[in-house]
């Protein structure tokens, strides 16, 4: 670890796990370069500060009830969030900025900048009061920020297909989109989803800086072309897993049994299938998950999130006696260690964004299942793009889970997928050290960032 460098940066991360993680990794990768840091977050799924006792944090109250953050629809979430966060949020800032001019060792650190999560759009009112250099971490892929703006303009237009044979055909408006995928996309639940864009847009091109976690390796060709988009300096500082991992700042309890669990498997024997912390089933579509796994007969591990599943359905206790034959089905599981052990064989994910990275960066092949918005993008990118994973093409069978189970761990297609990936995986890690195009980046971020 550098010594302190006499710089903070203020960190404002959206509140869902799959934006936390990301944000917490950025801190861990400032505070090695000696930067102080200081984490404003809300009460909402406030992260453990406990955790990482080297950084700061500071709760702002958003006032959101229960009901109000139990929605299926996530923009009108943001926007909510953004509603109410926006005083709270300058009060605290306010006081911060004056408190740092003050004399105590700690607070004598200079506050060089903020950098907040794309998702938060009101922090842009604030330039001219608070003159503070903002800079947006991007959970996406460049691919896909770039690509989803076209969304409210597709849906306006109402997107349709006259032939059922059009559906695999790629979605030229937003490729490696399919036609059926973004079919799936633009029918979810987003009111309020031309404006949040329009703000976010504009508050990306108004910003000091755009931070990707993704790297060039990962999003060919879109860096050149983002920053002629957007007009701003970005960097594309790469996945740096292996060096910080994500898991200390996990908003559930894991469940610690895993480990000793996957410790008595055999080699690549194990399939993993998690969903994230978003997507929801049916209690049928649970079964038919399970099922696929306990008929592939290999051993599997899999996590269903509480309130995941939609309705009450149980998985019967005859069925469970079954499952528990082969499988083992936890509520949290501490995912990045997981993918790590030599016993995992493939990844059955919903392609969020974190749990495709970290999939990679393991070199883990993949069962594409993804339910929503980003996560259709990215099953392309695995299936189609980098070919290092299977698509079961959202049908949520039985006999294709097991199917795919056992072309993937048997099959040829599984073994040239496995060496597409162990590729993917090394071009990857080359890019995070020295010299590397993530790592360079990297460097210049910290420059940009002193040069305030
Ligand atoms: C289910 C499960 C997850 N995790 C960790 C792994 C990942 O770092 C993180 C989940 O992040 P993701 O894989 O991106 O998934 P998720 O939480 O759904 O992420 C949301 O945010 C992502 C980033 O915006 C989007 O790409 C997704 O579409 C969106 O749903 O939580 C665990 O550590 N243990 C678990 O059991
Ligand atoms: C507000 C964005 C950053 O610009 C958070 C990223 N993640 C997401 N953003 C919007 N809708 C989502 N549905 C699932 N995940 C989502």
């Amino acid at each position: 670890m550098e010594k302190s460098n006499g710089l903070r940066v203020i960190l404002f991360p959206l509140p869902i796990q799959g934006c936390i993680n990301p944000m917490i990794q950025l801190a861990k990768i400032l505070h090695s370069r000696g930067f102080s840091i200081t984490v404003i977050h809300t009460s909402f799924n406030a992260p453990k500060a406990s955790s990482h006792p080297l950084f700061t944090f500071l709760q702002i109250q958003d006032g959101l009830s229960e009901t109000e953050t139990r929605t299926d629809d996530n923009t009108q979430l943001f926007t909510l969030l953004n509603r109410r966060c926006e005083t709270p949020f300058r009060d605290c800032l306010t006081k911060l900025l004056q408190s740092s001019d003050s004399k105590t060792e700690e607070k004598k650190k200079r506050i060089s900048c903020l950098i907040h999560d794309s998702g938060w759009t009101f922090t842009q009112n604030l330039d001219k009061i608070l003159k503070l250099p903002r800079l947006i971490l991007n959970v996406y892929t460049i691919s896909y920020f770039r690509g989803h703006f076209v969304l409210p303009k597709l849906r306006r237009e109402g997107y349709l297909l006259s032939q059922d044979s059009e559906l695999d055909d790629l979605a030229e408006e937003f490729p490696p989109l399919r036609k059926k995928d973004l079919l799936r996309l633009l029918g979810e639940k987003r009111e309020l989803l031309e404006p949040y864009l329009n703000m976010i847009l504009e508050s990306t091109k108004s910003s000091s800086g755009i931070i990707f976690m993704s790297c060039e390796e990962l999003d060919q060709g879109s860096l050149s072309k983002a920053r002629e988009d957007f007009k701003v300096p970005i960097f594309a500082i790469g996945p740096s897993h292996s060096n910080f991992p994500a898991s200390s700042s996990s908003l559930f309890t894991q469940d610690e049994t895993c480990i000793p669990w996957l410790d008595k498997q055999a080699d690549k024997s194990v399939i993993y299938a998690s969903f994230g912390s978003l997507a929801s089933m049916t209690g049928s579509e649970l079964i038919e998950i399970a099922w696929g796994l306990r008929n592939s007969d290999q051993p599997f591990l899999l996590v269903v999130r509480d309130g995941s599943v939609k309705g009450t359905e149980a998985i019967p206790e005859e069925v469970m006696a079954r499952l528990n034959e082969k499988g083992k089905i936890v509520k949290w599981a501490p995912q990045q260690e997981i993918l790590k052990h030599r016993a995992i064989g493939g990844f059955l994910t919903h392609n969020g964004m974190n749990s495709v990275v970290e999939s990679v960066c393991e070199g883990v092949p993949m069962i594409c299942l993804p339910f929503l918005w980003d996560q259709f993008l990215y099953a392309r990118l695995v299936s189609d793009v980098w070919k290092v994973g299977i698509h079961l093409e959202h049908r949520i069978e039985r006999n294709e889970i097991e199917r795919a189970v056992r072309s993937l761990l048997f099959e040829n297609e599984g073994e040239a997928i496995r060496e597409r990936m162990e590729l993917l995986k090394e071009k990857v890690e080359r890019s995070v050290k020295q010299n590397g195009s993530a790592y360079r980046s990297l460097e210049h971020l910290v420059d940009h960032i002193s040069s305030f």
